[in-house]
This record gives C-alpha cells, structure tokens and sequence, in this order.
C-alpha cells in the first residue's frame, strides 16, 4: 500500500520549470494582406500608424525526465542564457515591426510573436524540451503557443 505513494514509481519522473522574463517593445497591428480602411476596421487604435508599446511577460516552460543524477529537467542557469538569446537580445526595446526581421511581413500580434519565440526557442534548447510559450501581453491578454 505505501508503495503506491511514490516510492515505486521507477526510475523516470517528468517534469516541468518555468522561467519567467520581460520585456518592453512596440508594434502596430497591421496586416499588408488588407487596405488601409480594412486594418482599421480589424485592428481599430492598435492600427494608429505611430504605434504603441507593451511591457511583455513571457513564460518559458520546458518538460523533461527528472536527472536522477542532477535532480534537475535542464539547469535554469541554461534556459535563462537562451532566453536571453532568443527574447533579450532581439526584442527588448525594439520596434518588432521594424527591427524584427520576421516582422516585415508578419503581423506582430501576441500569437505570431508566441510563435517567433517557439520556433527560435527550439533551436537554442536541446531536442523535445520546449513544452509552452505563454505571453502576456497585457494584465488580461494572455497567449499560449506549444508548437502545433
Ligand atoms: N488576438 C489578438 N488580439 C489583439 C492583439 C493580439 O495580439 N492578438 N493585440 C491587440 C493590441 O495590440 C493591444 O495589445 C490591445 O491592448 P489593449 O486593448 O490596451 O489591452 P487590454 O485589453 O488589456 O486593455 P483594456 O484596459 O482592457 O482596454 C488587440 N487585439
Ligand atoms: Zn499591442
């Protein structure tokens, strides 16, 4: 009976760690693929030509075996050097549209912005650890990308 507790649920345990990191940019959402009027119609004041600015909060969440060794998924110490490459580095205090290569065509929206980080965040981790991508966008905008 006590074995069903936890002692004998052989050697594997999986995992989850989350690091959490923010970061302030600018964008407009405007889509090339409709007319002026049409962006104003969808986007509405997130379509002002000038911009406006958000201070992002990203959640980096990575699922692995627990190292029996290590007693870690992946060291922390790692994924905050890769969030600091793939988030930091080419977003904080950028203009996404305009400085963001992948943005000259793509829609900053938080979805495609989950996106860019997932797809970048995949090829800095090592192989099946990234699980989840959540930003939020605002104190009540929340997105969550896990690569389908
Ligand atoms: N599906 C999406 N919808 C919207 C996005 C988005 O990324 N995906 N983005 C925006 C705007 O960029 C903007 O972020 C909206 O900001 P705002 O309306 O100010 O945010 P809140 O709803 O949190 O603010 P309120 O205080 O409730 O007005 C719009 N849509
Ligand atoms: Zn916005």
């Amino acid at each position: 009976m006590a074995e069903s507790f936890g002692s004998n649920k052989g050697a594997e345990r999986v995992g989850y760690i989350t690091r959490v990191q923010s970061f302030s940019a600018c964008h407009r959402l405007h889509s090339l693929k409709l007319s002026d009027d049409e962006n104003k119609e969808v986007y509405g004041k997130c379509n002002n030509p000038y911009g406006h600015g958000h201070n992002y909060k990203v959640e980096v969440t990575v699922r692995g075996k627990i190292d029996p060794v290590t007693g870690m998924v992946m060291n922390l110490t790692d994924l905050k050097k890769c969030i600091e490459d793939v988030i930091m580095i080419p977003l904080d205090h950028k203009n996404l549209d305009k400085d963001v290569p992948y943005f000259a065509n793509v829609v900053s929206t938080t979805e495609n912005l989950a996106v860019y980080i997932w797809d970048n965040m995949v090829k800095a981790l090592p192989a099946s650890l990234l699980y989840e991508i959540r930003i939020h966008e605002t104190d009540k905008n929340i997105v969550i990308y896990r690569g389908e």
